[in-house]
């Protein structure tokens, strides 16, 4: 594959390239990124050049007033104190920060381990075999894709991903790699059992009965995305994830021991430290939408590295497929004369069929759903 030379257009004051041309040549390996540094990349090809990096404007946080906030799950079904003192947790992080780190949760640590050597296997495999997942077909439920949105991205990101839709109607089992499909089975039904309990929690966070988030089918599905980023020549020029909210009810992450992760928290970039056995939760938009803006979906973002790799496996909790068209808006028993709707109704599909066509530029889709105020 050749970057280097492809034809240059100039216009104006503006460098143009065939920029199209790049992204298809890439497209077309089939390899994604860990393509490109097997066949011994030593620069970033332009197209993941991302302009305005502000990669250095970030916090660690020293003290708690900037740490995310950490939820303690053990013995929340046995004593009431407990589950209440979480549940309070929860809507604090909810409110404030989008994002909650889970700790005794539930879901073993060999587990977890488990499932990122999983994604690491599947990358680190021969290539002919991850070739044949390699696609951009949405009605699939089995893919490998470098960049879901490449065409309409303005740069592109550093990262491999497999993607696996396992609830409600899960694929064959002989339909998943082999080399992880005990553990993505395993591992997204335990994910599934941690979602109700949170999706319980998050209904008495907001003041409803615990049920009330399930039955409105915010954990009928669930897609898993195993992200790889092989170590970055030039990490300071791009993202292994450009900024984005995500567009369903929760998302379920499980990162490893890289670090990377970072959540824009009163206009800061806060560094999120890997925590060995604890799970990462955001809010997404959907479920901002449906709790009225009382919950928040946080952009986020990964920074690319010089090491690595780099492996995350992040599960989103979101409606069925097939019920897709369902309209969702603002929980009735959430409003008042004080607390009016603020977003019209919609459908996921509609919901994500314009969250795409905007592709992840970093601002929000929600303004456009709601009701213009004169
Ligand atoms: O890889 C990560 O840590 C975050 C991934 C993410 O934000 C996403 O897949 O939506
Ligand atoms: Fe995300």
């Amino acid at each position: 594959m050749e970057f280097a030379n492809t034809k240059t257009i100039l216009g104006g004051s503006d460098c143009l390239y065939d920029r199209q041309s790049e992204l298809k040549a890439f497209d077309d390996t089939k390899a994604g990124v860990k393509g490109l540094i097997d066949a011994g990349v030593k620069n970033l090809p332009r197209i993941f050049v991302h302009q305005q990096l502000n990669v250095d404007e970030s916090v660690t946080p020293d003290d708690s007033h900037l740490s995310i906030p950490i939820i303690d799950l053990q013995g929340i079904d046995m004593e009431s104190s407990l589950r209440a003192k979480a549940v309070e947790k929860i809507r604090y992080a909810s409110e404030k920060w989008g994002f909650f780190q889970l700790v005794n949760h539930g879901i073993p640590v060999n587990v977890l381990d488990e499932m990122i050597d999983g994604i690491r296997k599947f990358n680190e495999q021969e290539i002919e075999i991850k070739k044949k997942y390699y696609s951009r077909d949405p009605t699939k439920k089995v893919t490998f894709v470098s960049n879901f949105d490449l065409y309409r991205l303005k740069a592109v990101t550093w990262k491999d991903t497999l993607s696996c839709a396992m609830f409600p109607n899960p694929p064959e089992k002989e339909e998943l790699p082999e080399v992880c499909r005990d553990i993505v089975i395993d591992y997204s039904k335990q994910v599934m059992n941690l979602g109700l309990t949170l999706f319980e929690l998050l209904s008495e966070a907001l003041g409803l009965n615990s049920s009330h988030l399930k039955d409105m089918g915010c954990a009928d599905g669930l897609l898993l995305w195993g992200h790889y980023s092989p170590p970055c020549p030039e990490p300071k020029q791009t993202m292994a994830s450009s900024s984005h909210c995500d567009s369903n009810f929760i998302t379920i992450l499980l990162g490893d021991q890289m670090g990377g992760l970072q959540v824009l928290h009163q206009n800061q970039w806060v560094d999120l430290p890997p925590m060995h056995g604890g799970l990462i939760v955001n809010i997404g938009d959907f479920l901002q939408l449906i709790s009225n803006d009382k919950f928040k979906s946080v952009n986020h973002r990964v920074l690319a590295k010089n090491e690595g790799p780099r492996i995350s496996v992040a599960c989103f909790m979101r409606s069925r497929k097939d019920q897709s068209l369902r309209l969702y808006g603002p929980i009735k028993e959430l409003l008042s004369k004080e607390n009016p709707p603020i977003y019209k109704e919609v459908s996921f599909d509609d919901y994500l069929a314009y969250y795409m066509s905007k592709g992840l530029d970093g601002t929000s889709s929600l303004p456009h759903f709601k009701f213009s105020r004169t």
